[in-house]
């Protein structure tokens, strides 16, 4: 009888064989690289003589140890993914192909998404989720470490501080990692608010500012800081990037969504969390607080986790 430990997807071809107790694993034929998928595919055991001790089978070694080489392996790749991203917009900056404000904009929108992106090459253990929070946490302490100028990172300091001033780091920058690791930890792959709220803080509100500056002229009645084009922006993109991250969860299998329903869910998440930034309260609690918090409390009530 096959080891199916959950319903096979349209996705998944499984040649099925008889199954003996000392046998060889064979690949499931899937379109998704297998370990992107959200369970680990089926992996059938065929009738082969194998060579491994009979007290120590080979597989469950193997079983054991393959997803800590994963989940290591990923999160050396992510970290190594974060320094080159701040390395990128700092030689940017440094040769002045792109003004530090946009560079620190294109920072706050990247990081966040390209981290949430990464969470499929995390195996399907129960410690993934520990080892992706590292790569946000090493990033906190190295922004607390420069932001009391502990050491001094001249690239750090220039592609994600407005004015320069290392003890910027430990506000919106250190909200925005630790946001990251609460996201992580509290939502992972398993529920839809994580990638919404992230999608939201990152895209959302990083956009508001580059079209905010750019083009708000029109300030809103209630707040002279913020613009008509800032706040609408924030909500296209917020709302698109957010459907945009739950369409690539879901074809990778982690989400089954009505999308109908989610449009109207998700288009209320960014309609609450647009009005929130708009709010003049940025001088009492950062945006990188109060975005993806109510898009967490509003993304919950509405999908029901
Ligand atoms: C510039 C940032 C926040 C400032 O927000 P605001 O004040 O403009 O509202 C973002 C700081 C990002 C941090 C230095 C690096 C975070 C990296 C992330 C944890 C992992 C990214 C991995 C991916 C593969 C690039
Ligand atoms: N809804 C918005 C948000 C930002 N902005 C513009 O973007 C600038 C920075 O916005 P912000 O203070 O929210 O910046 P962060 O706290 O997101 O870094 C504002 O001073 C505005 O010029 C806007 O016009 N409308």
């Amino acid at each position: 009888m096959a080891l199916l430990s959950r319903p096979l997807t349209p996705s998944h071809c499984i040649l099925r064989r008889n199954v003996h107790k000392y046998t060889t694993a064979i690949h499931v034929v899937s379109p998704h690289p297998h370990w992107l998928l959200p369970n680990p595919p089926v992996l059938l055991r065929f009738r082969r003589p194998v060579s491994f001790p009979p007290h120590i089978p080979r597989s469950s070694l193997t079983s054991a140890t393959a997803p800590l080489l994963q989940d290591a392996g990923a999160t050396a790749a992510v970290l190594a993914g974060a320094y080159s991203l701040v390395l990128t917009f700092d030689t940017l900056n440094h040769r002045n192909l792109i003004h530090q404000s946009l560079s620190r904009k294109l920072v706050h929108i990247l990081s966040g998404l390209l981290f949430a992106a990464c969470w499929p090459i995390f195996s399907t253990s129960t410690q993934a989720r520990y080892f992706a929070s590292v790569v946000p946490l090493v990033n906190c302490l190295r922004l607390i470490v420069h932001g009391f100028s502990l050491v001094t990172d001249e690239g750090l300091i220039k592609s994600v501080t407005r004015e320069g001033n290392p003890q910027e780091l430990l506000r919106g920058p250190l909200y925005y990692v630790l946001i990251l690791i609460f996201c992580a930890l509290a939502f992972w792959r398993e529920s839809p608010t994580g990638v919404i709220s992230l999608a939201m803080m990152c895209g959302g509100d990083g956009v508001a500012d580059i079209i905010g500056r750019r083009f708000g002229s029109m300030k809103l009645p209630y707040n002279q800081h913020k613009s008509w084009a800032g706040s609408m922006s924030m909500f296209i993109c917020g709302f698109l990037i957010s459907i945009g991250m739950l369409y690539y969860y879901s074809a990778l299998g982690y989400f089954q969504l009505d999308w109908t329903w989610t449009f109207q869910r998700v288009a209320l998440v960014a309609l609450v969390a647009t009005v929130v930034e708009s709010l003049p309260i940025t001088e009492i609690v950062d945006d990188n607080i109060t975005v993806p918090l109510v898009s967490m409390v509003v993304s919950m009530l509405s999908f029901g986790y």
